[in-house]
């Protein structure tokens, strides 16, 4: 059994710590490279010129190269004749200047008088349009220090300044070993327990992009020996080795015994979530690291510690990124004992850089597939109020999230549609979507946290959609409704419909297992008017409380029979190949501040959701009229 305890280091502590015992500059290998195959690689040594460039003297101008002092006097209105071979010599741009020839005239200042002679009506100084010997590198001078990470332009100055190869560190190897009994090479054709191994792969793509050379092993199944001859192997082949999993406490947990009898762990638990029970050891002078299983965990841990490493081996100093201070729009709540990472959305509404926190789980990887930046709460702190002003390490270009519409509120299958419609479109446009059910995404736009807020709110008095609600949530402000779709709502049920289901009184009266919508979400509020209608308390719906975020999660649970019955839309059902039992028809809006309507992004999305393209996915996904689509309705506050 491997130590329960697990430490308790700060991410720097602990990092110093294992760092300490490795001698990094006596790893850094060096080898020599062609220049041109030597993009992202690093200098190990400065380089100088090996000649000058140009190494001649040449034209810079298409024209005739003469001599200076002959020229000089000449005015337009006393042209100066100049003759072939004796005064001048017709030259290219770049050709060499000939002997005895000291500046060039540009071919549209000459005048031609006959085969073999021209004007001129300027004169011109010596070396005017001539690039000098050296006049853009001179032979022995520095082109790249030591320590460079070599960029594109680089390359194209090496091989000008006559350096056809270089020295540069050689690119650390790092040997990847997979384990798991229950981990299994993707494919389609999984049963429960299995876990598609995804992590290598990440990590081989993060080591490539960092320099290093990635070199994955097979799935290794829990068993001692096994991964114990799997270690022995990575480690003669590499010079940096990752074990995946079996880092924390279980039962198959074997990695930190296996380094500790091979080698020596120096740490075993950082407080840092998610990634706590990373294992830093050392085997035959070597770093092996025990990486955390949750794919999160992973990531965390390999931006965290392993690009560190993987820059020690290549004499680069550690690049932090780049951080932006946002506000945050929800309250997080953490714990004291951990510096946590969190991944956020990020969008600029109304000249506000907004942060918002994503699933926080540590196999959530669509948190990392949807982040744009990743937020840290400190170990001391217990949590950060909405509103508070943050620190963001961004993971992509500002340009990109500015051209990001920011979408939060009720979730539609058609949004992704839209997404995607507007990416492709040719603005290039992106769209984060948040879910947070109708009354969310009013709240949002009041607070100035999102572009558009997708609605379908029924006032049970008026019977009216949307409209009541911006009146009696968004006073004072000035709101467009673009009008989306009709969508049908009804219960989601297994194919074949095996209970018999006709309504929700024969999901009270058979107790079959609901699942329910979150709070504040158009359809739950939809259920709720049903379950009045009928005169059914809630607490006779069993899973009343239990809560997806979305219509095809609600699908997905009961298609994986984790759940009978659920309400949603008719696209979701027929997505996930479930039958349908409509309720009603219902009006899903987009609302809008009205300013918001002149920027060229929401302009490229009311476009793209009155395009033929759109309403041909609307068909394919079924269960929508878009009659009104795209149409604009003002609405006061
Ligand atoms: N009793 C305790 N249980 C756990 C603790 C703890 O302290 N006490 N720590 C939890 C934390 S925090 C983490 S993080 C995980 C770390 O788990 P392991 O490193 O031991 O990994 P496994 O348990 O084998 O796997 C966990 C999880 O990771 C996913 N996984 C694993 N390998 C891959 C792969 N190659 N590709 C994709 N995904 C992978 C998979 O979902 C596994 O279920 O332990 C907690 N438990
Ligand atoms: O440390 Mo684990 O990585 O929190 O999820």
């Amino acid at each position: 059994m491997s130590n329960i305890y697990l430490s308790n280091y700060e991410l720097n502590d602990a990092l110093n710590i294992y760092f300490s015992n490795f001698d990094f500059k006596e790893k850094l290998e060096r080898e020599e490279i062609l220049t041109c195959e030597s993009c992202g690689r690093v200098t190990s040594k400065a380089v100088y010129a090996k000649i000058s460039y140009p190494f001649y003297n040449s034209s810079a101008m298409d024209g005739i190269a003469v001599k200076s002092e002959k020229t000089i006097g000449a005015t337009e209105k006393n042209m100066i004749e100049l003759y072939e071979n004796e005064d001048y010599i017709v030259v290219d741009t770049g050709d060499p200047i000939p002997k005895g020839f000291d500046s060039v005239i540009m071919v549209e200042d000459i005048i031609k008088v006959k085969e073999g002679c021209v004007k001129i009506y300027k004169s011109v100084l010596p070396y005017e349009n001539i690039r000098p010997i050296g006049e853009d590198i001179v032979q022995n001078t520095l082109i790249l220090p030591s320590n460079h990470k070599i960029r594109a332009v680089d390359i194209g100055a090496l091989l000008c300044g006559g350096v056809n190869s270089i020295k540069v560190y050689k690119k650390p190897k790092v040997g990847i070993i997979p384990t798991g009994t229950e981990i299994v090479e993707p494919a389609l054709d999984l049963k429960v327990g299995d876990i598609i191994e995804s992590n290598s792969r990440v990590f081989s793509a993060l080591i490539n992009e960092w320099g290093g050379e990635a070199l994955r092993y097979d799935i290794v199944k829990d068993d001692y020996e096994k991964i114990k001859a799997a270690i022995i192997k990575a480690v003669d082949e590499n010079d940096i080795v990752l074990i995946n999993a079996g880092s924390s406490a279980g039962r198959e947990d074997f990695t930190y015994s296996i380094i500790n009898e091979l080698g020596k762990v120096f740490i075993h638990g950082i407080a840092i979530k998610p990634g706590k029970p990373v294992i830093l050891g050392k085997i035959k002078d070597k770093p092996v690291i025990g990486i955390p299983g949750y794919p999160v965990s992973a990531y965390i841990i390999m931006e965290n510690i392993v690009k560190p490493l993987l820059e020690k081996y290549q004499g680069l100093l550690h690049d932090e990124g780049d951080i932006k201070e946002a506000v945050l729009s929800r309250r997080i709540v953490s714990s004291l004992k951990h510096l946590e990472f969190v991944r956020v959305k990020l969008g600029f509404v109304a000249d506000k850089l907004i942060a918002t926190p994503l699933n926080r789980g540590a196999g959530a990887t669509m948190s990392l597939v949807n982040a744009d930046g990743i937020l840290k709460i400190p170990q001391n702190c217990e949590g950060l109020e909405a509103g508070s002003k943050v620190k963001v390490n961004l993971l992509k270009k500002t340009n990109e999230i500015k051209n990001t519409i920011v979408v939060i509120g009720s979730h539609d299958p058609i949004v992704d549609v839209v997404s995607d419609l507007l990416k492709k479109s040719d603005g290039g446009y992106s769209l984060s979507s948040s879910h947070v059910g109708s009354m969310g995404g009013i709240l949002s736009l009041k607070k100035q946290e999102c572009h558009i807020a997708p609605i379908h709110l029924l006032d049970m008095e008026s019977g009216e959609y949307n409209i009541p609600y911006i009146n009696k949530y968004l006073k004072g402000m000035d709101i467009a409704l673009i009008k989306g779709v009709k969508r049908i709502q009804g219960f989601m049920v297994k194919k074949g419909n095996p209970y018999n289901i006709k309504d929700l009184r024969d999901v009270a009266e058979l107790k079959l297992r609901y699942i329910n919508r979150q709070k504040g979400s158009g359809t739950r509020l939809l259920l709720d008017y049903n379950l009045k209608k009928l005169g059914i308390d809630f607490s006779m719906i069993s899973g009343y409380e239990r809560e997806e975020f979305t219509h095809l999660g609600v699908a997905a649970s009961i298609k994986e029979d984790d759940a009978d019955c659920g309400m949603g839309v008719y696209s979701a059902a027929k997505l996930m190949d479930l039958d349908f039992i409509p309720v009603c028809s219902e009006e899903y809006d987009f609302a809008v501040p009205e300013s918001y309507l002149e920027m060229p992004m929401i302009k490229k999305f009311i476009e793209v959701i009155k395009s033929e393209e759109f309403f041909k996915e609307l068909d394919r996904l079924g269960g929508y009229d878009y009659l009104e689509c795209g149409k604009i309705v003002k609405v006061r506050g």
